[in-house]
């Protein structure tokens, strides 16, 4: 309550204090899943294969007790280092497995037949969509009581309502992900699951004053990209309910505000001084949850550059993309850059802006809905930055900018597209000239899906791996623009990707947070865990595509059979005509 206060008044500034006490304020004060010596020996100990396993164990004795005990074991072992067995014992003692904060839950709203499956020609598809429409129900949680009435107990944020979770490790919501979870759940007409998952996050931003990246205590100093008004006019879309957007527009505002207040960023062009917006989370210590993984990486550092590389880590995985040479400061290449030339606080991103510009879009035309005129202005200027800060004339696209050199990004990324998804652009032209920047480069080359970037770093937001997320916010804005070249391609794209996660379902009965674009078709690859099974985007993505292009997707290449058929009709063709 103290801390939420602190930030509800304005009284804790980022940036004051030691980065270790600004971590402590910010996350609550946990010195059990944040920070402090029990996190690090346990971490440091690798006492199992991933370190988010720890950090999402819910305690068996309140935390003073737990910290009290550790304390007493450390007082009386040598250098105060306990070891590996030791540490087993005292973890297996003090905490419980995790997923035990959750309880059994069915969403009520569920149905096996929504109107979705009749717009989907062909049979695999539309048995294979069935089938993700029954998905929702194995990725359902609803959060126990216990966790409202004691949170000291346990890592998880408590929400009121029912979550979609992406699946895998990830047992907890995550903020943008929630957003393509959010669009399949209303095509599976689950509007009411929907609207309780958008209802978590608004009482996340009044709690919080913002949303942290995911349902978790060590989530809570950083966001992820601000997708919360974007739901609100998903679930408006499909559900007549002007009462509930006005009743929680101030909230919409607060979130917005958020990024305004502590993520914006002056650039001057020529005589003009633009605001744009950029991920910047100025705390340091170890990510929680990857702790030995961060801890590592910085072990020849002194402490001064550690404190500076975690909390670019943590700026970077506020991105959603983390990890990725975007963030890389040693670009254009030559690489092998790494993970260690993370600075992501000084690259101002062309989507976090084009998003920001759709949620100005639209908060104006809320506004007007309830017959005020705010946020009007605030567009116009986000338009006139993102012209003058990203669009790139040679380039024919928007790129990053980066403030330390000075200078755009010349890489490719599907990023680069975002303003043309979000209408975050006044020349009408601008469809026509990504046409001709992504027929100029060599991503439309891969068959199984768009590459994240054309740089092989062993990051998993990097060549190989293609995402959901990134595929559908480059099909939809080519897609919904007039030029009908770019409306093919948009159908290419999501021709590809469709078949893609059809075939490895058809192989694995699975579905992935990402896919590798190269050979076949596999599941992804790299960085710091194992890929994931689920999974939330992605089943909201192929929804998403299934519905905009049903009647034309197809589930794989003609048959053998059917192109035996084929030769056979020519062959006879040719004999007839001789
Ligand atoms: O544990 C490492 C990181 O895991 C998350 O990131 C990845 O999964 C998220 C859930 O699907 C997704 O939102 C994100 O874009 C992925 O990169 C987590 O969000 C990170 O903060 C965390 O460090």
């Amino acid at each position: 309550i103290a801390w939420t206060t602190w930030v509800r008044t304005g009284v804790l500034k980022l940036g004051v204090g030691t980065p270790q006490e600004v971590a402590s304020y910010y996350m609550g004060g946990s010195h059990i899943y944040c920070t402090g010596d029990l996190l690090k020996q346990v971490q440091l100990a690798k006492l199992f294969s991933d370190d988010k396993h720890f950090v999402d164990m819910p305690l068996q004795e309140s935390p003073e007790l737990v910290l009290k005990k550790f304390q007493q074991l450390v007082n009386v072992t040598p250098e105060g280092i306990l070891s590996k067995e030791q540490l087993q014992q005292f973890v297996s003692s003090s905490f419980r497995d995790p997923g035990q904060e959750f309880e059994l839950w069915e969403p009520q709203d569920w149905m096996s037949s929504p109107q979705i499956l009749a717009k989907i020609s062909d049979q695999k598809l539309q048995a294979w969509a069935s089938d993700l429409n029954a998905k929702w129900k194995s990725l359902g949680r609803k959060i126990k009581d216990d966790v409202r009435t004691r949170p000291m107990f346990y890592s998880q944020i408590y929400v009121p309502h029912p979550v979609i979770v992406p699946g895998g490790r990830f047992i907890e919501y995550y903020y943008w992900d929630s957003y393509w979870v959010i669009e399949g759940l209303l095509l599976s007409e689950m509007a009411a699951t929907a609207k309780g998952m958008i209802q978590n996050l608004l009482y996340l931003v009044e709690r919080y004053g913002h949303i942290p990246n995911g349902g978790r205590v060590y989530y809570l100093c950083r966001s992820q990209p601000p997708f919360l008004t974007l739901m609100m006019d998903a679930y408006l879309a499909h559900a007549n309910d002007t009462e509930f957007l006005r009743e929680n527009i101030h909230l919409l505002e607060v979130e917005y505000e958020f990024w305004q207040r502590n993520r914006s960023v002056s650039i001057t062009v020529g005589d003009r001084n633009h605001t744009l917006n950029y991920y910047n989370v100025q705390i340091g210590e170890p990510r929680p949850e990857s702790y030995s993984k961060d801890w590592e990486l910085a072990s020849d550092l002194n402490e001064d550059a550690r404190q500076e590389l975690w909390a670019e880590l943590k700026s970077a995985a506020e991105s959603g993309w983390d990890f990725s040479s975007r963030w890389f400061l040693s670009w254009p290449p030559p690489l092998p850059a790494t993970l260690k030339d993370t600075k992501a606080s000084a690259v101002v991103p062309v989507d976090l802006n084009a998003f920001l510009c759709k949620t100005e879009h639209l908060l104006a035309s809320f506004y007007r809905i309830l017959g005020k005129e705010p946020f009007q202005a605030a567009l116009e200027r986000r338009l006139e930055a993102v012209q003058a800060v990203f669009w790139n004339e040679a380039a024919g696209v928007w790129l990053d900018f980066n403030l330390l050199k000075k200078q755009p990004n010349p890489a490719f990324y599907p990023s680069n597209l975002a303003p043309l998804w979000t209408d975050c652009f006044s020349d009408q032209a601008a469809a026509e000239r990504a046409v001709r920047y992504l027929e100029g480069s060599t991503v439309l080359s891969y068959k199984n899906g768009l590459p994240t970037s054309l740089f092989r770093t062993g990051e998993q937001w990097d060549l190989p791996n293609a995402w959901p997320p990134l595929q559908h916010m480059v099909i939809a804005g080519l897609a919904k623009s007039s030029s009908s070249r770019a409306k093919e391609i948009a159908f290419d794209l999501a021709q590809n990707w469709v078949r893609t996660n059809f075939a490895l379902y058809k192989k694995y009965q699975a579905m992935f947070e990402k896919y590798n674009v190269d050979g076949d078709g596999k599941p992804g690859t790299g960085g710091e865990y194992q890929v994931q099974e689920g999974f939330g985007w992605t089943n909201g993505v192929v929804l998403q595509l299934l519905d905009l292009y049903g009647d034309r997707l197809t589930s794989g290449s003609p048959s053998t059979l059917f192109r035996a058929w084929i030769v056979a009709a020519c062959l006879f063709l040719l004999d007839l005509k001789w």
